[in-house]
């Protein structure tokens, strides 16, 4: 059936009839979205899950529309505490689909592994003794996952390098493994861990680290887009755009602003999935790092020859369908049953357009009114409930809130008295 992502009055349903709508738009029955209803996860889960648990903790839960990813519509679940996340990527993706909506690729689903040895009398020997044993210990890393090699994965490679730090100088040994749909971190650790042995006596030093790095630079997604000039409101705004994100290229300061903006659209499905966040924060951060050690913009935005805009996005994506959370976290299942995919690198893909789209109606806003008529109207409702307002009250407040353009807790407080003083 033909999905469809663009779902009239979306935003005034209720989050009930919402569920309803986004599974007919996805295809998939509308019971496969009730895990969306209670949070997914019960406390006894929870006490499986980490140690010491006490509780779970409710992180809302919101549908992005009008995506459309590789020419398919596809709903976007994102969990995000953050007013204006979500309204953000349904906007960007609306004006993108005018134009062919995301069109996106990834790399194979590649790991590494660290494997650190200390000791090594000499470095530029051992790194020569290791790759002549390649194979040997390609094989003894692969015996250690017979599951993933029958899935078409396992090591790809294994590489050597001589790190020069304080103390002296590492022999620091690289296993590259295609970790198929997963994450990969328990998988390649496994397998750094069972070389050790053989890697030090090879090396002739002693291993100390053996770990994934979470520099995952040879996992990449990518996604582009073009947005219409007039769907963004014109040829200035194009060029303001540009000019917004090439401050972000130049200048550190911004640069972690706008990356933060684009991990407001990644962290989000990143943790509706159930996958570890913090690894896809440090392969972003980290790929931010441009080969002059200066940390810089992530997406890039100029303009094609028709005066559109073209904006593209391109980092690492360490998520997986297997292991981790996301297979044992029942909205985590039912936000991968929403976005309809099958396959690791289909999610990495749909998470770098969200990456992308949130960007995007960043920078516009910024570029043109300002931040805060779009993102603070929206967070008005926080204020409203912080205040003490009911669920009656909230879009009276809301509304005197906006209307004073005074977005603040003494406001709200102020207009909550005057409503229910008598006559109010
Ligand atoms: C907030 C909007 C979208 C309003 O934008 P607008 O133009 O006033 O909204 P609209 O009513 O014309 O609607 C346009 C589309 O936005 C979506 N939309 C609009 N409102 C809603 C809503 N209530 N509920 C659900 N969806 C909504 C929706 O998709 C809608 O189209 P439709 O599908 O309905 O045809 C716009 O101002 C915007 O995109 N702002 C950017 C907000 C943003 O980036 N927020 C992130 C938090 S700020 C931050 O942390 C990062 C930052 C900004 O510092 C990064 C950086 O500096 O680069
Ligand atoms: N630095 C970091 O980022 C670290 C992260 N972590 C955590 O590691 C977890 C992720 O580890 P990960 O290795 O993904 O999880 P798992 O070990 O749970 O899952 C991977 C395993 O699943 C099996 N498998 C079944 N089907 C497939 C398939 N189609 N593709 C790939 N593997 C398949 C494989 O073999 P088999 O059946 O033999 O298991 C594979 O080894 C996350 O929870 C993360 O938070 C842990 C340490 C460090």
């Amino acid at each position: 059936m033909t999905r469809q992502s663009r779902i009239p009055g979306f935003r005034d349903a209720s989050p009930a009839e919402r569920r309803a709508m986004a599974a007919k738009g996805a295809g998939v029955p509308a019971e496969a979205l009730d895990a969306f209803a209670s949070g997914g996860l019960t406390v006894e889960q929870a006490d499986h899950m980490i140690e010491n648990a006490a509780g779970t903790l409710g992180v809302p839960l919101g549908v992005a529309t009008n995506f459309t990813v590789n020419g398919v519509d596809v709903l976007v679940p994102m969990a995000t505490e953050e007013p204006s996340v979500v309204a953000a990527a349904g906007n960007a993706a609306r004006i993108a689909r005018e134009r062919g909506g995301f069109h996106t690729s990834s790399s194979a689903p590649v790991m590494q592994a660290q494997v650190q040895v200390l000791d090594v009398a000499d470095p530029d020997g051992a790194r020569l003794r290791l790759l002549e044993a390649r194979d040997e210990l390609i094989r003894l890393a692969d015996d250690q996952d017979p599951q993933l090699v029958s899935l078409g994965g396992g090591v790809r490679d294994l590489t050597v390098r001589i790190v020069d730090a304080r103390p002296g100088r590492y022999v620091v040994v690289h296993l590259v493994v295609d970790v198929r749909d997963a994450m990969g971190a328990n998988a390649v650790n496994t397998m750094a861990e069972a070389l050790a042995g053989r890697v030090g006596e090879i090396a002739g030093g002693r291993v100390l680290l053996r770990i994934l790095t979470n520099k995952a630079d040879t996992r990449l997604a990518r996604a582009r887009a073009v947005f219409s000039a007039d769907a963004l409101g014109g040829e200035r705004i194009v060029g303001d755009i540009v000019h917004a994100a090439a401050l972000a290229e130049a200048d550190p300061y911004r640069a972690a602003t706008h990356n933060k903006g684009i991990m407001n659209g990644i962290t989000a499905v990143v943790l509706a999935t159930g996958n570890d966040t913090r690894a896809v924060e440090a392969g972003a951060h980290s790929h931010a790092v441009g080969a002059d050690g200066v940390y810089t913009a992530l997406s890039h935005f100029e303009v094609d020859s028709d005066g559109d805009l073209v904006g593209t996005l391109e980092l690492p994506m360490p998520v997986g369908l297997i292991g981790g959370a996301t297979k044992v976290h029942a909205a985590a299942g039912s936000a991968v049953r929403l976005l309809g995919v099958a396959t690791a690198a289909e999610l990495a893909e749909i998470v770098a357009a969200v990456g992308l789209a949130q960007n995007l109606a960043a920078l516009r806003a910024l570029a043109t009114e300002g931040i805060q008529r779009g993102h603070m109207s929206l967070h008005a409702r926080n204020v409203a409930v912080a205040a003490g307002a009911t669920a009656d009250e909230i879009p009276e407040v809301v509304g005197r809130l906006i209307a004073d353009r005074a977005i603040r807790a003494d406001r709200a407080e102020q207009v909550l008295a005057e409503l229910r003083s008598p006559g109010g």
